[in-house]
């Protein structure tokens, strides 16, 4: 992560640490071409959401799906940023593990979200 500044102390007034955090979801998403895939699946949905008029309770699904797939890339970035921090470019079988793990919460956060979708989509779709 880019640290401008270098601090390492605590952040001294909640605007410093909403710039902090603002910038981190700036980083996942200029960064990471996985979240790219998931930001522009949810600019999809959301379009779609509007086109075919889904109800408020479908609307809470897709939102829920849509921040669910989020927060598991932000958490795998962290998880493979710690391990980098860690191992410093040698294998271990930990590492290893960690980064599958991890990689592997996010594929079946994106399949929740693809069987929500699928639910509230297609039967809309073939109602057209
Ligand atoms: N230090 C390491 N030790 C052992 N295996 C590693 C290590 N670093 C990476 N790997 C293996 O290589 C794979 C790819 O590593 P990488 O850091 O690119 O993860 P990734 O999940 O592909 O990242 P991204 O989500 O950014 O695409 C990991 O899933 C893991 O199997």
């Amino acid at each position: 992560m880019d640290s401008h500044d270098k601090q390492t102390t605590k952040n001294r007034h909640f605007g410093q640490a909403m710039q902090h955090a603002l910038s981190g979801v700036w980083n996942v998403f200029s960064r990471e071409r996985n979240m790219r895939y998931h930001g522009t699946a949810a600019v999809i949905a959301v379009a779609a959401g509007f086109w075919l008029k889904i109800s408020e309770q479908e609307w809470l699904w897709i939102i829920f799906a849509i921040f669910f797939v989020f927060l598991s890339e932000f958490a795998n970035t962290v998880a493979e940023s710690l391990t980098d921090l860690i191992v410093k470019g040698q294998y271990h079988p930990l590492a290893k593990r960690v980064k599958d793990v991890s990689a592997g919460s996010v594929l079946i956060s994106a399949l929740f979200a693809i069987i929500v979708g699928a639910i509230i989509f297609v039967p809309k779709l073939f109602r057209l």
